[in-house]
Formats: structure tokens, sequence, C-alpha cells
């Protein structure tokens, strides 16, 4: 057991340490989202599973509050209305649960941000190419070798590891440091 601990702990600080390279495209991302918002547009966050999780994490901390108590933020969980989840799910197939929404959500000018570990879920993927088409700007959090996500985003950051755990845990740290960012910005 103490081999288990020990050897996940070592892993995820190792991974951090080499995420900590990508430090350039955390801010162009944070980036972003702040001149995103400033423009009165707003942030599409999807994922499944764990990812699903994080989409939904993060956009409670735009809406709700992170640490400061600012403006509320305009930011939607492709994960949480499970009426239309299921609806398009059930008509359409799973493969464009967040597609669908994209495309009757999003308009000009607003970011998605897709989260998947292969950087290859096909609803994910469909999702960010129906934003290329109603003018988003496409903000992956992926890893291994980024997959089919390096097509389809503007940026992709792609953690350095092949373990879908260790990889989440960086996408919610890079979560958190883009909420840090904006409640230095928005009052
Ligand atoms: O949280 C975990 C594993 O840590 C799982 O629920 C995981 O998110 C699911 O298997 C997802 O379907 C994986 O999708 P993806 O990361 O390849 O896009
Ligand atoms: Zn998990």
């Amino acid at each position: 057991m103490q081999q288990i601990i020990r050897a996940a702990f070592e892993q995820h600080i190792d991974t951090a340490k080499a995420t900590l390279m990508l430090m350039p495209q955390i801010e162009t991302v944070s980036d972003k989202i702040i001149a995103c918002l400033n423009a009165g547009n707003k942030i599409l966050i999807f994922g499944n599973g764990g990812s699903a999780a994080d989409a939904q994490h993060i956009a409670a901390e735009f809406v709700g509050r992170f640490v400061k108590n600012r403006r509320s933020l305009p930011a939607i969980a492709l994960t949480t209305d499970s009426s239309a989840f299921t609806a398009i799910g059930n008509d359409y197939g799973f493969d464009r649960v967040f597609e669908r929404q994209v495309e009757g959500l999003a308009q000009d000018g607003d970011i998605l941000i897709g989260i998947s570990t292969t950087g290859n879920s096909v609803n994910v993927i469909r999702a960010f190419n129906m934003g290329k088409l109603k003018g988003c700007y496409n903000i992956g959090l992926s890893g291994r070798n980024g997959g089919d996500m390096n097509t389809a985003c503007d940026v992709n950051i792609i953690i350095p590891s092949d373990t879908t755990a260790r990889i989440q845990e960086m996408h919610i740290l890079i979560g958190h440091i883009i909420c840090e960012a904006i409640d230095e910005v928005f009052e």
C-alpha cells in the first residue's frame, strides 16, 4: 500500500514539474479567456467522466466564485443539463451531445474548453468542429500525444503524461490557475 501511495505522489510531482514548461500556453489561454469575458462573451466547457466533473467544477467557479468576491462570470458546463444531454444522446447519438449544445448556445467570440486525456473523445472533437463554424476560440486540455485535439483546437495544452489520473490532476490545476488569473482582473 505504501508503495502505491508513494508512487502516485512521485508521479504527480514529476508530472507537475514537467507541466510547468507549459506556462506560456497557460498564459495565452488565460489572456484569451479574460479578453473573451471582457468583450461580453461566454465560456462553454465539456468532457467525459472525470473531465465532465472538471468542466462543472471550473464553470461553477466562474459563475459562483473562486476566492474573491467578484462579479459572476458567464460559463456553462455542457454536462449538466440532463434533459438536453439525454435527448441529444437519444435522438442524435452520444457523439453529438456536446456538438448540438455548441450549435444552439455558442456565439461568435465565445470560448470552448474541451477536456480529454486522450484528446480523441469523438463528442469533444465534434463540439470543437462545430465551434470553428460558430466563430469560437477552441482551447483543449489533453494529454498523451494530444490526439485529434491537435487539429481541432486553436491551443491544445498537452499534459506530458500517459497516465489518465495524472493528466486529470494537471487539468484541474490549470483550471484553478486560470481562476486565480481571473480573480486578479475582475471586480
Ligand atoms: O475519471 C476517469 C479516470 O480517472 C474516467 O471517468 C475517465 O474520465 C473516463 O474514462 C473518460 O471517458 C475518458 O475520456 P477521455 O479522457 O479519453 O476523453
Ligand atoms: Zn477519475
